[in-house]
C-alpha cells in the first residue's frame, strides 16, 4: 500500500499538487487520470522520489518515505519496478540483457541465479523467444513486454508505470494492461499506472483517482466513473472516444 498525505508542490509561482490525500491498495492496478498538465507526471515523480514535495507525507506501507535517510530510500527504491513512457530500453543491449541489467545493478545473485531469473521473466511476459534480439527488431508491444520484466526482475513490491500503453494499438495496448494487471494479482504489488486512456481506466481501473488542476477532483473505480457528478470528470470521460462509441450505443 502506498498513501500520500496532504502532499503540495509547486514550481516557483506555480501550484501543481494541491492537497492530495489518497491510498493506493496492494493487489490492485491504481490509476492516476487527468488532463494533460493537470500534474499525474509530477505526483507519480513525487512518490517514486525523483522530486521533493513542499509538503505532505508519502508513506511506503507504513514507512514514512518523506522523511526517509538516503539510505533507507535506497532501500526502498529497490522494491520499486518502473515501466516508463516508451519502454526506455536500452538500445545497445539485448532483450536478454535489458532484463538482466537491474539484476547486474541491484541484487547479489550468481550468474546462474540471473540468468534463471531473466528466463522466467522473460517466460511470464511471453517473450523468450525474442531473447537475442535488440530493442529495434521488436514490435512496440514486444517492447512493452520487455519494460515488464525487466521491472518486475527484482521481485518489486511497488510498480510504477507511466502511460505504459501509449503508441499501442488499441489491442495490443489492453493486452499490455491486462498483463500489468495480472502481474500486480500475482506479486501483489501496489501499482500505479499514468494514462489519458479511457480503455485502460474501463478494463483495469481498480482504483482510480482523478486529478483536475493539481487538485484531487475524484476518486473511485471504473464502474462508478459514469455516474459522478463531477464535472470535470465528465467532461474528461465524455471526450474519450470510448464514452462516444457507449453512447452512441445506448
Ligand atoms: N520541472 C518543472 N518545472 C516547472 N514546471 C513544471 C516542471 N514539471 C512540470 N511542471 C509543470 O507542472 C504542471 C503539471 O505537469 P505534469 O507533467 O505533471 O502534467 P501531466 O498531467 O503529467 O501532463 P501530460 O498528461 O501531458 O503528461 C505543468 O504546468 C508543467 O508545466
Amino acid at each position: 500500500m502506498i498513501t500520500l498525505k496532504n502532499i503540495n508542490k509547486s514550481f516557483g509561482e506555480l501550484d501543481v499538487l494541491n492537497d492530495i490525500s489518497i491510498q493506493f491498495e496492494a493487489g490492485k492496478t491504481n490509476l492516476i487520470i487527468g488532463q494533460s498538465g493537470s500534474g499525474k507526471t509530477v505526483l507519480l515523480k513525487s512518490i517514486i522520489g525523483l522530486l521533493d514535495v513542499d509538503t505532505g507525507y508519502i508513506y511506503y506501507d507504513d514507512r514514512d518515505f518523506t522523511n526517509m535517510n538516503f539510505k533507507d530510500k535506497k532501500e526502498i527504491r529497490k522494491e520499486m519496478g518502473m515501466v516508463f513512457q516508451g519502454g526506455a530500453l536500452f538500445d545497445s543491449l539485448s532483450v536478454e540483457e535489458n532484463v538482466k541489467f537491474p539484476l547486474d545493478m541491484f541484487s547479489a545473485m550468481s550468474e546462474d541465479e540471473k540468468k534463471e531469473r531473466v528466463s522466467f521473466c522473460l517466460d511470464r511476459v511471453d517473450i523468450k523467444k525474442a531473447h537475442k534480439l535488440y530493442p529495434a527488431e521488436i514490435s512496440g508491444g514486444m517492447q512493452k513486454r520487455v519494460a515488464i520484466a525487466r521491472a518486475i526482475a527484482l521481485n518489486p513490491r511497488y510498480l510504477f508505470c507511466d502511460e505504459p500503453n501509449s503508441g499501442l494499438d488499441p489491442v495490443t495496448a489492453i493486452v499490455i494492461d491486462q498483463l500489468i494487471q495480472e502481474i500486480t494479482k500475482e506479486y501483489n504489488m501496489t501499482t500505479i499506472i499514468n494514462t489519458h486512456d479511457m480503455n485502460s481506466v474501463m478494463e483495469i481501473g481498480e482504483k482510480i483517482l482523478f486529478i483536475n488542476k493539481g487538485v484531487k477532483a475524484w476518486e473511485g473505480c471504473s464502474d462508478e466513473i459514469f455516474d459522478t457528478e463531477n464535472q470535470a470528470l465528465n467532461n474528461f470521460v465524455f471526450a474519450s472516444n470510448l464514452f462516444k462509441k457507449i453512447k452512441s450505443k445506448l
